[in-house]
């Protein structure tokens, strides 16, 4: 049956002012303009005159392994299954708190059965989100900086088996720091910023990272009791839903929220200019449409309609599962809209907005990636002289073999970066993203690959490279488009 969201119907014209591809050209260059002038960024430019819509072109020569780009995301979430391997900072997603934390964190979910960082063989609905089979496994245990863990997962004791587990004492004394580790003060982490509504979810490096995400996202996705959601219950089991279905949901709802709060703020600093004026409570779509533009100007489709085929799907099923995906939507949006609905910018709860927030993310989305401090800790006390090594590793050893080979768990997620995104593929790439050892947060490096001239267009593969000529093709129809690069041209038969 048919899905039908009464928000679509009733603002079907401004619904489609806001999606109408593409904003006017001078808006959307200005925006880019804009965005790399607040950056300092003068070596690169976006420009939309290429063959595949915007692209990015270097405005200076670039030598091989110099540093192009770094990005910082627009909205970036790391992965509910990765939250109990790394403690990280919702804003920055730099890692935080202690390597003690960090391990005694992690060696604690492993003993309560949470599993740590995939599921339990469960599927996923799309290429850039993992999904969890959910089930209750809180035991009302109050952990330092342990999120809300109820709609984790647990596994059986399968998994467990092999573990040789540590005593809960040493694992708490871990975590609230009673316990050092040899050397760990060379691997200095922030300390842990708690959310300031109250929620034990998000933790932030700084009291500035902790502001930036209460004022751009958090203060209506908070579910803490300074919470500005209409609904703190409904939240709850929004978030509960998009950890059992598709964590893309909760990216969805950041871009939701930071049109919303966005708006509010553009609206307050027109009511302060003019005072004297009778501003409506209705919305005002210039205002919205302005909240609206670094959504606006990114590249995007209606989710059900671009999301990749799974192998495991017959091209027969194909409607049935376009419709489920729908479907997924919109009971998610439903829930969303329950929590954080905003009179004003009822129409971003229509399926359609949703729909298109979600296919942005599919065709544009980096994987969030940051590396473990805790690895570090473990190859520096490897690399000491035997006989320190020998002292430390009394201390290391019981707690590597507690963790077993993961012992050092990347943080994972998914982010928008709006600058990257603006990059199209080649399968013989001038560029690649890429984490050098100084890369310890969130932002997305981009590296020139070859030496690099002033004017030529910035490329990035979007897939491994060196795979066949099918398998690149068949891998980049997940994007909508065939690639005619020089690599594929010359290995077209
Ligand atoms: C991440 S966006 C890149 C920026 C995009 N050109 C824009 O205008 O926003 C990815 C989309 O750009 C287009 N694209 C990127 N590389 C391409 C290529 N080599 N050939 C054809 N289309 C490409 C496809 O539509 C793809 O889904």
């Amino acid at each position: 049956m048919e899905i039908s969201c009464p928000i679509d119907e009733q603002y079907a014209s401004e619904i489609s002012a806001l999606l109408k591809p593409p904003p006017p050209p001078h808006l959307v260059q200005e925006y880019y303009d804009q965005l790399l002038e607040s950056r300092q960024c003068h070596s690169i430019r976006v420009k939309q005159e290429g063959e595949f819509g915007k692209g990015v072109y270097a405005n200076a020569d670039f030598k091989e392994g110099e540093l192009l780009l770094r990005d910082e995301m627009l909205f970036g979430c790391q992965h509910s299954s990765n939250k109990i391997d790394c403690l990280v900072c919702s804003f920055c997603f730099c890692f935080i708190g202690s390597i003690e934390l960090q391990i005694g964190r992690r060696l604690y979910f492993q003993d309560v059965g949470v599993h740590p960082h995939h599921g339990c063989g469960a599927e996923t609905f799309s290429g850039i989100s993992n999904n969890h089979q959910g089930s209750d496994s809180s035991n009302g245990e109050d952990i330092p900086y342990g999120e809300s863990y109820d709609n984790m997962e647990t596994c059986g004791p399968s998994s467990k088996a092999e573990i040789i587990p540590l005593p809960k004492e040493i694992v708490q004394s871990l975590m609230n720091g009673e316990l050092k580790l040899p050397c760990s003060e060379k691997f200095y982490l922030p300390s842990v910023v708690p959310c300031s509504g109250g929620c034990k979810e998000a933790y932030y490096c700084s009291k500035q990272c902790a502001e930036a995400d209460w004022s751009s996202f958090h203060s209506l996705l908070c579910t803490g009791e300074r919470s500005e959601a209409s609904s703190r219950e409904v939240l709850v089991q929004f978030i509960k839903h998009a950890n059992e279905t598709n964590d893309i949901f909760l990216l969805a709802a950041k871009a939701i929220s930071f049109t919303i709060l966005r708006y509010r703020k553009l609206k307050a600093a027109r009511l302060s200019q003019r005072a004297s004026l009778n501003i409506s409570n209705s919305c005002d779509l210039s205002l919205l449409m302005e909240a609206w533009r670094p959504i606006s100007v990114g590249h995007k489709k209606r989710w059900w309609e671009c999301v990749a085929l799974p192998e495991d799907v017959a091209s027969s099923d194909e409607a049935a599962f376009r419709m489920q995906i729908k479907d997924l939507a919109f009971t998610s949006l439903q829930l969303l809209r329950a929590a954080i609905f905003d009179r004003e910018c009822a129409l971003l709860f229509s399926l359609e907005i949703y729909g298109h927030i979600i296919g942005m993310f599919e065709l544009n989305n980096l994987d969030l990636v940051v590396a473990s401090p805790v690895e570090d800790y473990f190859l520096y006390i490897d690399d000491r002289p035997s006989s320190e090594k020998e002292e430390a590793e009394k201390v290391t050893r019981p707690i590597l073999d507690a963790l077993r080979d993961e012992y050092a768990v990347i943080c994972e997620g998914s982010a928008f970066f709006p600058l990257q995104s603006c990059m199209n593929h080649s399968c013989r790439p001038n560029a690649k993203a890429f984490k050098r050892d100084e890369d310890r947060d969130g932002r997305a490096t981009i590296i020139a690959q070859i030496p690099i001239r002033c004017g030529d267009e910035v490329t990035i593969s979007y897939i491994d490279e060196d795979l066949t000529f099918e398998e690149r093709q068949a891998a980049l129809a997940d994007y909508g488009f065939i690639c005619r690069c020089s690599k594929c041209q010359e290995e077209e038969t």
